[in-house]
């Protein structure tokens, strides 16, 4: 097992659109091809990149993790069965890099991870997501994946009225739940902020028939423990879907001291980067298995050989896959929540083109969608995306 060319760039995701943390006017991520040859004769090229929210690592993939992955020994890159081995190959990535402060070189690693496991499937002739259920699962992939339709972002001008309509093509598209931005009011008192959020979120009611469940709001880690507890009393009569990152991500005890008094469903995790905090987050946040969930990002945290020691971590403390939904609305999280059984996944269908969305030829009905059945993760099938991953390798 060789791996013969690995290329990198650097493309724009920049729009104008804002959550209540950041604005995403100079968003970039980093793509990689990485081309592998088997030894008998087989070659495939994968691909990968990093979803939204952090930028682009063109330094430490340069610096570090390409240059360690092109001298990993054959041996390193292989199974005992003869197949493209990402967990070695992740092995010689991580050589002499110290455990704890993962920072961003988890998303480098997770970029070139993604294109690992594309290289893997495309090998084996197979879709990433049978190649997982064939290895983890005793091939049993799911039929289809659950997936909501997030946005609802900040964007200037954007009133009450956009907001709706937003939400009103979204059901159009066939998802039945959604998930809008709060909390992005900066500057206003709080009390005024809640009031203007109420309103927000009744009008998209509305259009929901007043159903909560299926709404998700997203405070994108903006509170503090006082925000959070006086946002909890005024949303829990809604009985939304979920109240995802309230506060920092990476303060476990507030969210226990939330989770007491917020007996609605909370979820987080897209911004912790490792299996070590995922299971911080587990211990320490106070979060309850029955209910909450879980969006750590594969793509962001080091890639899918550190997924599977998160859900690992996740079984010895009693949490199941299914409350597992990840952030970044992309198709290699997609193929792992069918083939691996989580709960579904994040869709994009307005925002972060093209890195977020599916295949095109593959309908979403009443928020549930089917994969492709082409070899590797499915980005030749997303017609927008692949002419960006292309150019990597024209
Ligand atoms: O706005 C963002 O950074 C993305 C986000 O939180 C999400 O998709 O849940
Ligand atoms: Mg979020």
């Amino acid at each position: 097992m060789r791996i013969t060319a690995i290329r990198d760039g650097v493309a724009p995701i920049a729009s104008d659109i804002a959550n209540a943390y950041i604005d995403f006017s100079k968003m970039t991520a980093s793509i990689v091809a990485v081309t592998v040859e088997d030894g008998h004769g087989r070659a495939a090229t994968g691909f990968g990149f990093n979803s939204n929210g952090r930028y682009a690592q063109p330094g430490l993939l340069r610096e570090r993790f390409i240059p360690r992955l092109l001298e990993a020994p054959e041996v390193a890159l292989a199974t005992p069965e003869g197949t493209l081995n990402p967990a070695g190959a992740w092995a010689a990535m991580m050589r002499n890099e110290k455990p704890g402060g993962h920072g961003e070189r988890s998303v480098a690693v997770g970029v070139l991870d993604m294109a690992l496991w594309d290289a893997a499937a495309k090998l084996e002739g197979k879709p990433l997501w049978a190649l997982l259920a064939e290895r983890y699962r005793q091939g049993q992939a799911d039929e289809s994946a659950w997936i909501y339709a997030a946005g609802g972002y900040y964007y200037p001008g954007k009133g009450v009225d956009q907001l709706v309509e937003e939400m009103r093509r979204y059901l159009g598209m066939g998802y039945s739940v959604v998930k809008m931005k709060i909390g992005g009011a900066p500057g206003t008192p709080l009390r005024d902020a809640l009031k203007e959020d109420i309103a927000r979120i009744e009008a998209v009611l509305k259009l929901l028939g007043g159903d909560g469940s299926r709404l998700c709001v997203d405070v994108n880690g903006r509170f503090g423990l006082h925000a959070a507890l006086s946002y909890a009393a005024a949303l829990a009569p809604y009985k939304l879907r979920w109240y995802e990152e309230p506060l920092d991500p990476l303060d476990y005890s507030t969210h226990a001291a939330l989770a007491e008094h917020y007996a609605g469903p909370i979820a987080t995790g897209e911004n912790l980067f490792s299996m070590q905090d995922a299971r911080n987050l587990i211990r320490h946040g106070g979060l309850r298995p029955d209910r909450d969930i879980l969006q750590f990002d594969p793509a962001l945290s080091y890639g899918l050989v550190e997924y599977l020691r998160t859900l690992e971590m996740l079984a010895q403390h009693g949490w199941s896959p299914r409350r597992c939904v990840p952030h970044g609305g992309h198709q290699f999280a997609l193929n792992i929540a069918v083939g691996l059984g989580l709960g579904g996944n994040e869709s994009y269908p307005e925002v972060f083109a093209p890195f977020g969305g599916f295949a095109d030829d593959t309908p979403v009905q009443e928020s549930r969608i089917r994969l492709h059945d082409t070899p590797g993760i499915g980005f030749e099938k997303k017609s927008a995306l692949y002419a960006v991953l292309r150019t990597l390798v024209a």
